[in-house]
């Protein structure tokens, strides 16, 4: 808050004497003007709530779009009053099954049309309402029908197809935003970057004037994975049928009634959370209701049963000859390849996310050897600096002045040192240049644990790279030195001998856990 100069004191301000003031005359310091007093008061009342809402406030969400915005896929930046309306869509179709001797599918268009056409479309639509049948509820595991407590009209998952999906409005990508992060389970929480939303069509239901009606209720689960329903309004006039959704004693109402509207209206809420729908008092509330699952936004490639199949990567075929040849890596050895992509993979969260974060050629390459039963692992790999430069050229120096070197056996190799996990940055306050080779091999242990290969029959060369360990090292004068790693993927490929059996064997496990085996909600 600003401090107040003498001369804005008025009488109404309220002076603060301070008691434990030191200075031995007390005299007023500081003084808070009564508007300054009411901003506090607000930002008070407004953090409260801020934390309440954290707590329990964030259990629903819902909107009004109008139909004509999707046009499917238009570029987010264009503005609804630019759009082609010749291609943009403006009514819903429903459309529903008949039985055989009234001939094919019924079809009504909402917003209902007004024109010529209007008999026709009102025709239909009594005979939509006739085709519904009267909705029941659960309880007690059986399906009870009680038009006291539930006073609807319904129509199957089955029964009918729409030409509206909540997607290409941009309601599940909202809900996800909104609704997913909050959800819990130790293991979710450290994955939120894996959490997809899918949203399941389950039912129309028509709720109609003067009596329609769904009491307090929770929605019964479809499952592990449900988290919350959707429920989207179609446009058609109606008066009452306000959506009462509460959470902890805490309430929300959503108010869809209209004389004439051409927006979409929806709600999103918790599994737990009781709702209700009010007496509608005339018209016809017509809603689509859907389940809302989490499923694996990121990783279903990687899964045992992948949305993507592995086999039919461009790689694949390539890969499974090159592995049945005879001449190709004959003894074994391990293939890297330094991920195209950039991923932080020095945050905190980087060893959950990998290697369900990997995208592109790197995730192709990943599920390829995975799928062909070879280990894999992703990873990141050190970088020498100057100090493990020096380390290097002792090591060399030894091995070529050491009794085991043969002049006919190969150069020495290259260490690569792959860290054994994901982590952040990490400070070596104990680096040197010319401290002995054995202490840093053996700090260097200690403050970023690796497996070291020797072997490596590199694919591609480093790009993306980030900081991974910073030094202090002293040579003649202190200085800051660092190391860079690059995230690689690493297959070990066994001697050629040995290529089915230990394919056989690696492939009867998945490859990486499928999130939703393991979650807990
Ligand atoms: O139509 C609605 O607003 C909600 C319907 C509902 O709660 C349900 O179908 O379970
Ligand atoms: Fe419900």
């Amino acid at each position: 808050m600003n401090k107040m100069d003498s001369s804005e004191v008025t009488p109404m301000d309220v002076v603060v004497i301070s008691s434990d003031d030191e200075s031995p005359q007390q005299k007023p310091h500081k003084s808070k003007t009564l508007s300054e007093l009411a901003e506090e008061r607000c930002l008070d009342s407004l953090s409260a709530a801020v934390e309440g809402y954290q707590s329990t406030a964030n259990y629903c969400c819902g909107g009004s779009l109008p139909i004509t915005i999707p046009s499917i896929a238009q570029p987010l930046y264009v503005s609804s009053k630019k759009l082609d309306p010749n291609k943009t869509q403006n009514t819903i179709a429903l459309r529903w099954d008949v039985s055989q001797d009234q001939g094919s599918a019924r079809k009504v268009e909402f917003p209902l049309v007004h024109s010529d056409s209007q008999i026709l479309a009102q025709t239909m639509f009594e005979e939509l309402l006739k085709t519904c049948a009267p909705a029941t509820f659960g309880r007690n595991n059986e399906d009870i029908l009680d038009e006291s407590y539930r006073k609807a009209g319904k129509l199957d998952r089955e029964q009918f197809s729409i030409n509206f999906h909540p997607h290409d409005y941009g309601i599940v990508d909202a809900i996800a935003q909104t609704l997913l992060p909050q959800i819990d389970g130790a293991f979710l929480k450290e994955r939120v970057e894996h959490r997809g939303l899918l949203a399941e069509l389950y039912k129309v239901n028509i709720y109609s004037g003067p009596s329609g009606k769904f009491r307090g209720h929770v929605d019964t689960p479809r499952g592990p994975t449900q988290f919350g329903s959707l429920v989207v309004c179609l446009p058609h006039p109606h008066e009452g049928g306000q959506l009462r959704v509460s959470h902890k004693g805490h309430s929300s109402f959503f108010d869809w009634s209209n004389t004439d509207s051409h927006d979409i209206q929806w709600a999103a809420f918790y599994s737990d959370c009781e709702h209700e729908v009010f007496e509608v008092k005339s018209g016809h509330r017509i809603t689509l209701t859907y389940n809302l699952y989490i499923t694996e936004q990121v990783g279903g490639v990687l899964r045992r049963n992948p949305t993507i199949d592995p086999s039919l990567f461009p790689l694949y075929e390539g890969a499974k000859q090159m592995l049945s040849q005879p001449n190709f890596m004959n003894k074994g050895g391990n293939l890297g390849f330094y991920c195209a992509y950039k991923y932080a993979h020095h945050s905190s969260r980087a060893h959950a996310l990998m290697s369900w974060a990997l995208k592109g050629v790197d995730v192709a390459i990943y599920s390829v050897f995975s799928s062909l039963g070879l280990d894999v692992r992703v990873g990141p790999i050190l970088e020498n600096n100057r100090q493990l430069e020096n380390l290097e050229e002792q090591q060399v120096d030894e091995y070529y002045a050491s009794a085991d070197y043969d002049s006919d056996s190969p150069d020495y190799e290259r260490k690569i040192r792959v860290g054994a996990t994901f982590h952040k940055v990490v400070l070596d306050a104990d680096g040197g240049y010319d401290i002995a080779y054995d202490k840093v091999e053996k700090n260097l242990h200690k403050i970023w644990p690796h497996d070291e290969y020797k072997d490596v029959t590199w694919l591609n060369t480093a790009r993306e790279e980030e900081v991974a360990m910073v030094s202090i090292a002293y040579g003649n004068e202190a200085e800051l030195d660092w190391c860079y790693s690059h995230a690689a993927i690493l297959v070990t490929v066994p001697a050629h001998k040995d290529r089915d059996h230990e394919a056989k064997k690696n492939m009867e496990a998945p490859a990486v856990p499928s999130l939703i085996d393991v979650a807990t909600f």
